[in-house]
């Protein structure tokens, strides 16, 4: 019969289908999620938040092909970043890559982080393109936490071109979880953590999460 809906029957013999996923974990805040204040030691609105690390391709001052994004805490638990799209971050023609504009997005989430003095991780991120990005654009990224549920935080996104209020070109939503300084130590490779380990600045940064927590 022409027009039937029903699903043709796999052929005899044929592989049985693969697993389906498990539906995405979403990235919005359970119902139950706080909004915890800004934590005692976090740089005051309107203040430079430092690179977390001068090697970090997102922030990072002494990675020349990196996006050398800039952030500026907000009030409350948000966040105002900058990056420049390079000619070095072209994916397109003129245009900059996607993954570069989801790579600047992680970065300015993560750095949310520091205003509740607690290092985290991208667990999960999304990402939406909304408007292409041409090369020479100054990307004005806000970010903000939406909820913080146990080691979970949940935030958001958006990156406009030229200025706060120019056109949105991307928006994303994160969750982010918190870890130990172990997870870094445990992780990373030996000669780079020694090296993080031997820089006064960094570890004085690194060692205030943990007596200030
Ligand atoms: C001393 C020298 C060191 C210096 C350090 C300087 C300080 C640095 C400070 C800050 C640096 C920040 C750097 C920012 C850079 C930008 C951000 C990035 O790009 S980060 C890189 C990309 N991300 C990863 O590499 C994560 C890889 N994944 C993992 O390591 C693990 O999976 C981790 C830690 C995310 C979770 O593992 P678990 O064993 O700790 O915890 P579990 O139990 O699995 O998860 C906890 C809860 O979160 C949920 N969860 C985990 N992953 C999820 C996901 N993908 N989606 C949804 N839920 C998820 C779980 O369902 C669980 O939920 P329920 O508590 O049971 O309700």
């Amino acid at each position: 019969m022409t027009g039937s809906t029903a699903p043709a029957a796999a052929p005899q013999g044929a592989p049985a289908p693969l697993p389906r996923p498990a539906a995405p974990p979403p990235t919005t805040p359970p119902a139950d999620a706080v909004l915890p204040p800004r934590a005692p030691g976090a740089p005051a609105p309107g203040t430079p938040i430092e690179p977390h690390y001068d090697l970090c391709f997102g922030c990072g001052p002494q990675r020349p092909d990196g996006l050398q994004l800039t952030a500026v805490a907000g009030e409350g638990l948000t966040v105002d970043a900058r990056f420049t799209v390079r000619a070095v971050h072209q994916g397109g023609p003129g245009l900059a890559h996607g993954g570069l504009l989801t790579t600047a997005m992680d970065e300015t989430l993560g750095t949310l982080n520091w205003l509740l003095h607690a290092p985290a991780v991208t667990g999960r991120l999304e990402t939406d393109f909304v408007r292409p990005v041409p090369v020479d654009s100054e990307l004005h990224i806000h970010a903000w936490v939406t909820g913080v549920h146990g080691r979970k935080v949940y935030s958001a996104a958006e990156g406009r071109i030229g200025g706060p209020d120019g056109p949105v070109a991307i928006r994303a939503q994160a969750l982010f979880i918190q870890v130990k300084l172990e997870h870094f130590t445990t992780h990373g490779r030996p000669e780079d953590i020694k090296k993080a380990l031997d820089d006064p600045d960094l570890f004085k940064r690194a060692r205030a999460f943990e007596v200030n927590p």
